[in-house]
C-alpha cells in the first residue's frame, strides 16, 4: 500500500494562486472537452461550466453538430466545434489540457477517436465518465493509457472504476476495498486515478494516496462528477503538474459542494449548484 495522507485546505493553498497582473487569456489555460451526446448535452455544459469557472482561460467542446444551439446557448463563454473535426486534430498543442468523456456515449467511433487522442497529443488528458467506459469495453489491458508517455487522469466512480479493473482482469472495488482499486488501477495503468464517492481518493504510483477532506452527501446527484471534470482539466491546464492539480480539483470541487450545502441543503442542491459556488470556493482559496 502506498502512504496515505489527507488533502487539506493548507496543501491546495499552496498549489493554487493568486494571478500576475499582467496574465491574459492565452495564458491561463486553453482546454478542449469532448463531451456530450443527443439527449446528454448537459454533460458537455457543466463540464466545460466547471473548466470556466475554475479560471480557465479559453474552453472549446467538441461535440455532434446537432447540440450547437443548447451549448452556445448554456455556455456563451465556450467556443463549439464538431466532434468530427477533432480526429483531423493530429497534434493538439494549443490545448494545454483536455478532458473526453462526459455524457459522450460508448461506441467503436468515440473509442477510435479517444485511442487517437491519447496517441498524439502530448499533454494532460482527463478521462471520465463514457471516456473511460469506451476504453474498457474495447481497449484489451488498457494498452492505450498504459503506453502514455503524458500525464493521464482518470476519474472514476465505483462503477467505472469496476469495469476498469475488469478489463484488467482484476477484483471489483467491493472486493478489492477502495484504496487497494485505486492503487491498483494506477500502478497499471501509469495514470493518476481518482475514485470519486465519500471520501475521494487520489493516487498515483510512487506518489503516496490521499483522502479529500471537503464534500457531502449532497453531492450525491446527476451531473457532479461532470463538474469535477472541468475544474480538474482547467487547473492542470493552468500549468499545475497533474498529481497536485487532482488533488486540488477533488479539494475545491469538494468545498463547492460544501458552499452548494450551505445555500441549499443536501436534498435540494444540484450539480448546478455545485458548479455555481466554484467562484467562492476559488475565493476562499486565493482570498480574491
Ligand atoms: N445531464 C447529463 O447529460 C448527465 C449525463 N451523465 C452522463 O451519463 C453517462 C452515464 O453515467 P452514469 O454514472 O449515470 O452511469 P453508470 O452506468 O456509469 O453508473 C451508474 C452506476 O454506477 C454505480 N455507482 C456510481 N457511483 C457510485 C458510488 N459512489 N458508489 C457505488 N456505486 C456507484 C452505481 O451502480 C450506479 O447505478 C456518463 O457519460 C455521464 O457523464 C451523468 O453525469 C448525469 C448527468
Ligand atoms: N456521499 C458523498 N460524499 C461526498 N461526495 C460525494 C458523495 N456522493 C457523490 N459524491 C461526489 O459527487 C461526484 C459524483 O460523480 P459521478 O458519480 O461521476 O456523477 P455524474 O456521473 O452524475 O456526474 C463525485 O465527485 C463524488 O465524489
Amino acid at each position: 500500500m502506498e502512504n496515505t495522507g489527507l488533502i487539506t485546505f493548507e496543501y491546495v493553498n499552496t498549489v493554487i494562486k493568486e494571478r500576475p497582473k499582467e496574465i491574459h487569456k492565452g495564458q491561463c489555460g486553453r482546454v478542449l472537452i469532448i463531451a456530450g451526446s443527443v439527449g446528454m448535452a448537459g454533460a458537455a455544459v457543466l463540464a466545460a461550466r466547471g473548466a470556466l469557472k475554475s479560471g480557465a482561460g479559453l474552453v472549446r467542446i467538441a461535440a455532434p453538430e446537432e447540440l450547437f444551439d443548447i451549448l452556445q446557448t448554456a455556455v456563451p463563454q465556450a467556443t463549439c466545434m464538431s466532434i468530427s473535426e477533432v480526429i483531423s486534430l493530429r497534434s493538439a498543442e494549443i490545448y494545454k489540457a483536455i478532458a473526453i468523456g462526459p455524457g459522450m456515449g460508448v461506441d467503436e467511433k468515440n473509442y477510435f477517436l479517444i485511442k487517437e487522442i491519447l496517441r498524439e497529443y502530448d499533454g494532460p488528458v482527463v478521462l471520465d465518465a463514457d471516456g473511460l467506459n469506451s476504453l474498457a469495453r474495447f481497449d484489451e489491458n488498457l494498452e492505450n493509457i498504459r503506453q502514455r508517455k503524458s500525464p493521464t487522469i482518470l476519474t472514476p466512480h465505483p462503477g467505472e472504476a469496476d469495469r476498469l479493473l475488469a478489463a484488467l482482469g482484476e477484483n471489483s472495488v467491493k472486493l478489492l476495498g477502495r484504496i487497494k482499486s485505486a492503487e491498483l488501477l494506477a500502478e497499471k495503468t501509469g495514470a493518476v486515478v481518482l475514485l470519486k464517492g465519500a471520501g475521494t481518493l487520489v493516487t498515483f504510483k510512487g506518489n503516496g494516496t490521499y483522502i479529500n477532506t471537503t464534500g457531502n452527501p449532497g453531492m450525491a446527484t446527476g451531473g457532479s462528477g461532470d463538474v469535477l471534470t472541468g475544474v480538474i482539466a482547467a487547473i492542470a491546464a493552468s500549468g499545475v503538474e497533474a498529481f497536485s492539480a487532482v488533488k486540488a480539483g477533488a479539494f475545491i470541487h469538494g468545498m463547492a459542494g460544501d458552499i452548494a450545502e450551505e445555500r441549499h441543503g443536501q436534498w435540494g442542491m444540484t450539480s448546478v449548484d455545485i458548479e455555481e459556488a466554484l467562484p467562492a470556493a476559488f475565493k476562499k482559496i486565493v482570498g480574491k
